[in-house]
C-alpha cells in the first residue's frame, strides 16, 4: 500500500523447500492491506498474490509441489471489512484473488447469520473444489434444509509429485455461532460413518487436516490418535489457526501441526520429505523413505523476506496481477475514508506488551479514562446515578501506536458491534462481585471452558496450553530496551547486534523458526475483564453506594447474568436494556478520542 512503511532489512533464515511445500494463512481477520504503521508485516494480499505465484513457479522449475492453504477467520477486525455497507463487500472480492488449495471457516464467519449466509454465497462459491467442512453445516438460506456448508473432505494428488493426499477441514468445537449453522463436536464427527469411510483408503501418501483449531487443542489431539490408529504409519500434516500465535506441535515422528499467527502478519511455510508417491503414472510410484522429514519457518510478511525467499528485487517480484489486488485494496481504503482523523494519540497503548495496570496498557487507558468520561456523560450518571461498567478484555483486538488515530484505527482496536447493555439499579454488593467471578476462576471459569468460549484476547487464552509464552517474572522497569519491550532475551538472540523486536517463537522444534531473527517482545497475562466505577470511588469505603447500574459489553451478557445467578441474583435478558439506543463501545471509544485527542493538521511525532 502506499501509505505502508518501507521494509528494512534484518538477518533471514532460508526456506527450507522439500518435495512437498505449504504456505499457510491464518486469522487473517479482514488485514489485506497489511500493517501500515508495522514495517515488519507491511506487505499486503496483493503481495501475497504475487509471492505465491513466485513460488509455485519455483516449485514446478524444480519438479516439486507447492500448496496453499487458509484457516479462517478472515472477517471481521478491520475496517475494510467492518466499515463497508454491507460487511464483507470488498473482502471476498480481494481474498478470491489468491489462489487457496485448501480453505476452511472460522468462528468468525459463524457469529452472525449475515456472515455465515455470506461465507456461504460468496467464499464457499469462490474456492469451490478447495473449501472443506468437515463438521460444519448450514441451514441453506433459499431452501432451509440443513447441509454440508462445503465438502466434508477431499482426496487428490498434487500435480509434479503425484502424492496422493486425502483433507479435511475443521473447526474448533464453536459453541457461539447463529442459529443458522451448525457444529457438529469433533468427538462426534470422527465416529461419523462418512469420515471412517473416508479413512479406509490405503492409496495414500499423506493426510492433511487443516482448520480453525488450535493445534495444542483437544480437538486436534481426537483428530491425531483417531487418524494414526487407522494409519500406523501414513504421515498425517495439521495446520491451525484460531489462538493468534505461532506455534508448531510435534505428534510423532511422522506427524506435526503448524499454526501460522494472525492479521498477516505471518506466512507459515511448511515442508515434507520422504513422502511416498503414487506418481502420475503407476510406474513413477516411490515407496515412503524411512525417515520423513517436516520443516517449518515463519516468513513476517513484509517485501524485504518475500523478494528474498522468491530470489526477486523491488523489479522483478511484482506481478501485473498482484499489483492489481493491491491497487484493489487501495481502492476500497480510499473509499471507505480509512486516514480520516479522529485525534492524535499522544502515546502507544498496549494489550499485552505491558502489563496491566499500567499508563501503557491499552486497558488502563479504557478503565480508568474511556469509560468513566463517556459514561459519566449519561442522564443517569449526571442525575447522581452510579455505575459499574464491565468491558471483556478480548474484544480489545489491537494496540494504538502514538500518532493518528484514524478510522482505521478505530475499527483495528475494536471492531464489534455489539451494544453496551445494563441492569438497572442491582445492588452494590451483588454487582461488585461479578468482575470477581469472571476472572478469578471457580464455576463461571468452568463452565466458558465447557462452551470453549473465552473473553481474554486469543493469544492470551492461548497461553492455557503453553504457559512458557508469558513473561509473568518480569517487571517493566527492569526490562531493556524502550518501544519493543524486551524482558527475557535468549542469550543467542542478545549478541546479535540491534536486532528488531519481533516474533522470537519457541516451539516443539526449538527456536530457529521464524525467518527473521528478532530480539523479544515482553507478552503479559490480562484479565478477562476490566471493570470502571462512573459516578462514585470504589476505592473509598465511605463512597459505597446502595445500587448501581451494572453496565456491560453485550457480547458478555450470557456470563454477566450467569455471574449475577450465582451470586443469588436472578436477573434475566429481560432484565437488561441497550444503552444510549444501540450505542457500541466503538462508538464510546471513538467519541473520547474527538473530545480529548482532538487536534487539527499533523500530528507530533
Ligand atoms: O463479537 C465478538 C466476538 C469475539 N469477541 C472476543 O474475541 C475473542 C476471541 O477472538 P477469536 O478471534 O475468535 O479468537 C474472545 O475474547 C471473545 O470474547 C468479542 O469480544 N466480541
Amino acid at each position: 500500500q502506499p501509505e505502508a512503511q518501507q521494509p528494512i532489512a534484518a538477518p533471514l533464515r532460508e526456506l527450507p523447500w522439500a518435495q512437498l511445500n505449504f504456505l499457510h494463512t491464518t486469522d487473517i481477520h479482514g488485514w489485506w492491506g497489511g500493517h501500515l504503521q508495522e514495517a515488519s508485516f507491511s506487505a499486503d494480499w496483493g503481495d501475497y498474490v504475487s509471492f505465491a505465484k513466485h513460488m509455485r513457479d519455483k516449485a514446478d522449475a524444480e519438479g516439486v509441489d507447492l500448496l496453499v492453504v487458509d484457516t479462517g477467520d478472515r472477517v471481521e477486525g478491520n475496517a475494510i471489512y467492518d466499515s463497508s455497507k454491507p460487511r464483507g463487500k470488498f473482502t471476498y472480492e480481494i481474498a478470491k484473488e489468491q489462489h487457496i488449495d485448501l480453505i476452511s471457516s472460522g468462528n468468525h464467519e459463524l457469529y452472525k447469520a449475515d456472515t455465515a449466509e455470506g461465507e456461504y454465497y460468496h467464499t464457499v462459491r469462490d474456492f469451490q473444489g478447495s473449501y472443506l467442512a468437515s463438521n460444519l453445516d448450514i441451514y441453506d438460506p433459499r431452501t432451509g434444509y440443513l447441509e454440508p456448508l462445503a465438502p466434508r473432505y477431499k482426496k487428490f494428488t498434487t500435480k509434479n509429485q503425484g502424492i496422493r493426499v486425502l483433507a479435511f477441514g475443521f473447526i474448533f468445537d464453536f459453541t457461539g455461532n447463529a442459529n443458522n449453522t451448525v457444529v457438529t463436536r469433533v468427538e462426534d464427527t470422527v465416529n461419523e460413518d462418512w469420515f471412517k469411510e473416508a479413512l479406509k483408503d490405503d492409496d495414500l501418501d499423506l493426510i492433511v487436516v487443516f482448520g480453525h483449531v488450535d493445534i495444542r487443542s483437544p480437538e486436534y489431539a481426537i483428530l491425531f490418535s483417531t487418524i494414526r490408529a487407522a494409519h500406523n504409519d501414513l504421515p498425517i500434516q495439521f495446520f491451525g489457526g484460531h489462538s493468534h500465535i505461532r506455534d508448531y506441535k510435534i505428534f510423532d515422528d511422522k506427524s506435526v501441526a503448524l499454526e501460522s499467527g494472525r492479521y498477516m502478519e505471518t506466512l507459515g511455510f511448511m515442508s515434507i520429505d520422504g513422502l511416498s508417491t503414487g506418481g502420475k503414472d503407476e510406474s513413477a510410484a516411490t515407496p515412503q523413505k524411512p525417515v520423513v522429514t517436516f520443516s517449518r519457518r515463519y516468513i513476517d510478511n513484509n517485501l524485504f523476506s518475500l523478494r528474498h525467499h522468491s530470489g526477486k528485487d523491488e523489479k522483478t517480484f511484482p506481478t501485473q496481477y498482484g499489483l492489481n489486488v493491491s491497487k484493489a485494496i487501495g481502492d476500497a481504503r480510499d473509499s471507505l475514508d480509512l486516514t480520516k482523523k479522529y485525534g492524535c494519540a499522544p502515546r502507544d497503548l498496549w494489550i499485552s506488551r505491558r502489563p496491566y495496570p499500567h499508563k501503557e496498557s491499552i486497558l488502563s487507558w479504557i478503565e480508568e479514562e474511556v469509560l468513566p468520561d463517556s459514561i459519566a456523560e449519561s442522564q443517569r450518571i449526571k442525575s447522581g446515578g452510579k455505575a459499574l461498567v464491565i468491558q471483556n478484555t478480548g474484544a480489545i483486538r489491537f494496540d494504538v501506536f502514538k500518532g493518528a488515530f484514524t478510522k482505521d484505527t478505530k475499527f483495528l482496536v475494536s471492531p464489534f458491534t455489539s451494544p453496551l447493555r445494563l441492569i438497572k439499579d442491582v445492588p452494590y454488593k451483588a454487582a461488585s462481585q461479578v468482575i470477581k467471578l469472571l476472572n478469578n476462576g471457580g464455576p463461571i471459569l468452568l463452565e466458558m471452558m465447557e462452551a470453549n468460549a473465552f473473553l481474554q484476547p486469543p493469544e492470551v487464552t492461548a497461553a492455557r496450553f503453553r504457559p512458557d509464552l508469558l513473561s509473568f517474572a518480569q517487571s517493566f522497569e527492569s526490562q531493556s530496551g524502550g518501544g519493543g519491550g524486551g524482558g527475557g532475551q535468549s542469550p543467542m538472540l542478545a549478541e546479535v547486534p540491534a536486532l528488531i523486536p519481533g516474533y522470537t517463537t519457541h516451539d516443539d522444534a526449538g527456536i530457529d523458526g521464524d525467518d527473521t531473527v528478532h530480539s523479544k517482545i515482553a507478552f503479559y497475562n490480562v484479565p478477562n475483564c476490566i471493570q470502571s466505577a462512573v459516578g462514585f470511588d470504589s476505592n473509598n469505603k465511605d463512597e459505597e453506594p446502595q445500587t448501581v447500574d451494572l453496565m456491560y459489553n453485550g457480547f458478555i451478557q450470557k456470563w454477566i447474568l450467569m455471574a449475577l445467578q450465582y451470586i443469588g441474583q436472578k436477573y434475566t435478558s429481560d432484565d437488561t436494556e441497550v444503552y444510549a439506543q444501540g450505542e457500541s463501545f466503538t462508538d464510546i471509544m471513538t467519541g473520547w478520542v474527538e473530545k480529548h485527542w482532538a487536534s487539527e493538521g499533523e500530528c507530533p511525532k
